[in-house]
């Protein structure tokens, strides 16, 4: 990327949240492997809350989301955004998916118009039903070889602590998408690059709604047949809703759709697949949500994704009884019900 670009890149990631904190420190550790190379990366992360920035800034440490993990020394923080932006030729993106849009006008003035826009964001907008790159795409009006996406199996903290990982980096323009894995691979961090924008967001979008199923039935106490049914018809359901949309079928088998799917569904540490476990294990919605202090985008998301499916003619049940568990009151169990009598079919069906 830097021969691309120039000597010097500086990447502005905003969003100090759980994954924007780890992306960026990514970015960092990747930058100090291309230092001996004679490149120059520089990483700058905005947040909302100054006592995080300061933290970063003072001691590389995130006590809200990582305390004891320790960030690259070179990475730095701010509360600015016109900083953090100035000059950026990369512009990462890790915030909430419904926030996304809101943000992103308030950011527009300041993100430089040739610089490379990355979302990290795994979710579906209400109302518009519009993917975190479409978004992107039309509140700053940039062409589509300057709007890429991240996303894999990515369990932040797994990943704050330098645990190796794998991910995809998706633009439809492949020369950009193989500069940013230049950018962002690191010694821990191995990224993929893929052609295929919609298969990689609608794998990650889907495995959050997904995820909150599993974690319903890991609540209730259920066993491994039933959650490997629900990852397994999960998966159906998501490549039918992505190749209807366009996408490459493989790319659901793939680290954005499987890979994924995995990571979430058999983690402890998946925000979407633990709140769907509190549900599971009789906690109301109302205490679960009081509870849930990180972004668990299914909640949200599966409600967009389902009107997605229906716009587009595609049977989501998995998602449909998320919808219904999460906004219409469905117990868990009346869930399961109406799940397990719904006519039988054959094992593939759709497109
Ligand atoms: N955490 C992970 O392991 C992980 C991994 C891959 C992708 N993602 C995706 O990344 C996105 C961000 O998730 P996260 O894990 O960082 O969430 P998070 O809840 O940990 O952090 C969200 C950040 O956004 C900020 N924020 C909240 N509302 C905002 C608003 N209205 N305007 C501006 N900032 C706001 C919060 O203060 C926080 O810093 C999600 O789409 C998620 O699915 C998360
Ligand atoms: O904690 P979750 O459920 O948002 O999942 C985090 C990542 O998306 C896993 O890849």
């Amino acid at each position: 990327m830097t021969d691309q670009m120039g000597a010097e890149v500086k990447v502005a990631v905003l969003g100090s949240g759980s994954w924007g904190t780890t992306f960026a420190n990514i970015v960092a550790d990747a930058a100090d492997l291309r230092t001996a190379e004679g490149h120059k990366t520089e990483v700058v992360l905005w947040g909302r809350r100054a006592s995080v920035v300061d933290a970063i800034n003072e001691s590389s440490e995130n006590p809200d989301y990582f305390p004891g993990v320790t960030l690259n020394e070179g990475l730095r923080a701010t509360t600015d955004p016109a900083e953090a932006l100035s000059g950026a030729r990369v512009v990462v993106l890790a915030v909430p998916s419904q926030s996304l849009r809101e943000n992103l006008a308030a950011w527009r003035p300041h993100i430089p118009s040739d610089a490379v826009v990355v979302s990290l964001m795994k979710g579906v907008e209400l109302g518009s039903l519009m993917r975190m790159s479409q978004v992107v795409g039309e509140v700053l009006d940039f062409p589509e070889e300057r709007i890429a996406v991240v996303s894999g199996p990515n369990l932040a903290r797994e990943i704050a602590e330098r645990q190796p990982a794998t991910a995809v980096v998706a633009c439809p323009h492949e020369e950009t998408a193989v500069l940013l894995q230049d950018l962002f691979r690191s010694a821990y961090f191995r990224p993929y690059t893929s052609t295929d924008l919609v298969g990689v967001e609608i794998g990650g979008a889907m495995k959050n709604v997904i995820g909150l199923a599993v974690g319903v039935a890991e609540g209730m106490g259920l066993g491994d047949n039933t959650k490997a049914s629900l990852i397994t018809r999960g998966l159906a359901e998501t490549t039918r809703l992505a190749v209807t949309l366009g996408a490459d079928e493989h790319t659901l088998s793939g680290l954005a759709g499987m890979g994924d799917l995995v990571a979430t569904c058999s983690s402890p540490l998946s925000r979407n697949r633990t709140f769907g476990e509190k549900l599971g294990a009789g906690k109301t919605l109302e205490q679960v949500v009081a509870e849930t202090k990180q972004t668990a985008e299914g909640v949200k998301s599966s409600e967009s994704i389902l009107e997605l499916g229906w716009a587009n003619g595609v049977d989501m049940p998995i998602t449909e009884s998320v919808v219904k568990m999460m906004h219409h009151d469905l117990s868990p169990a009346q869930a399961l019900v109406a799940f397990m009598s719904r006519s039988t079919k054959p094992e593939r069906y759709g497109v």
